[in-house]
């Protein structure tokens, strides 16, 4: 009799961490992505390849599939969140050590991972928005063993007095929940195809966010340009649009310019499509 809440969880970690798997493989694949690893190629990275993207991708499922079952029906408390931030390190061993030591990944780990325990947590189910919360709970508690760096996003929040990574999801990610997954909703309902709806949903996140890899390549003139262009690409109709089509060509020429790549609304896209998966029925492209 004991058996079956141990296999339930079983079956719902193995389920969670290949859907948050495919979310980062969907993320990077999508095209064309202004500045980022997409299919078409490396974007405004000198390191990263769409293959090294899916090789890191397929690392982390382990990682995910650990997450979400020590979360399974756990409470949130601190010693759920130490292990949760013990699991996470780890994960970014193996996403270094499958990729040779480049950062593939690092926020996509935080984002994600956060939102698989969050689901393991109410057993596998809930609305988005619960989730986020709950996964907001997790990033708040204290995690003692976290080693004290002073990272790329870090400087970055504080030299631009902006919110980065952190903030983003002890605030319950507000770019995915009031802008991207609206958008995603909004596109779809339109009559967008789902290529069209997932770049408009990641253009929501970039009229907005402030992303510390734009940020720290790019200063706020990086910043400025990501926000005002992708708000230029949603004002012509979205990516379904032939004018929104050249908006994004525009803004993809830009940020090229610049150097820039908008890491962590991308990673917030993989967000975005791990909730929209795991709350309604999966639309196929
Ligand atoms: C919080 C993290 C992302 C570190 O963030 P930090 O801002 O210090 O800087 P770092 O430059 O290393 O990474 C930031 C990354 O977040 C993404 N990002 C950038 N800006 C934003 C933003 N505004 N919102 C969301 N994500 C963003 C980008 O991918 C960027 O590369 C994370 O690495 C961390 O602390 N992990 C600890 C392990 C842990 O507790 N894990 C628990 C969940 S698995
Ligand atoms: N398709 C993508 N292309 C590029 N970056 C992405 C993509 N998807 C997610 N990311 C995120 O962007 C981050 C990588 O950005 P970036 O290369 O600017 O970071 P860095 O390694 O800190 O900086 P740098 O490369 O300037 O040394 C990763 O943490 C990853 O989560």
């Amino acid at each position: 009799m004991k058996l079956l809440p141990q296999i339930a969880a079983e079956g719902g970690a193995f389920r969670l961490a290949h859907t948050a798997t495919e979310c980062l493989i969907d993320e990077a694949r999508l095209s064309p992505k202004p500045g980022l690893v997409d299919s078409r190629g490396n974007g405004a990275h000198h390191d990263l390849t769409l293959e090294l993207m899916e090789r890191s991708a397929h690392s982390l499922t382990p990682t995910f599939q650990a997450l979400a079952q020590q979360s399974w029906l756990q409470p949130a408390n601190v010693a759920l969140r130490q292990t949760i931030g013990r699991l996470g390190r780890e994960g970014e061993q193996q996403m270094m050590a499958a990729t040779d030591g480049v950062n593939t990944h690092r926020g996509a780990i935080w984002a994600l991972g956060l939102l698989v325990s969050a689901v393991a947590m109410c057993g596998g189910e809930g609305s988005a928005q619960a989730i986020a919360n709950i996964a907001a709970q997790l990033a708040t508690l204290p995690d003692d063993a976290a080693p004290k760096v002073f990272s790329k996003g870090l400087r970055a929040t504080h030299r631009y007095r902006v919110p980065g990574a952190r903030e983003e999801a002890q605030q319950a990610f507000p770019h995915i929940m009031r802008l991207a997954l609206p958008q995603l909703h909004l596109s779809r309902q339109r009559g967008s195809s789902e290529t069209h709806a997932r770049l408009d949903a990641l253009m929501a996140i970039m009229t907005s966010l402030s992303d510390t890899c734009v940020l720290s390549r790019a200063g706020l003139e990086g910043l400025e340009t990501m926000r005002h262009g992708a708000r230029a690409v949603l004002r012509a109709g979205g990516v379904a649009h032939p004018d929104g089509q050249q908006r994004l060509a525009e803004l993809d020429r830009q940020m090229l310019a610049l150097n820039a790549s908008p890491g962590g609304a991308a990673d917030l896209l993989a967000a975005t499509l791990f909730l929209d998966r795991i709350t309604t029925p999966y639309l196929a492209n």
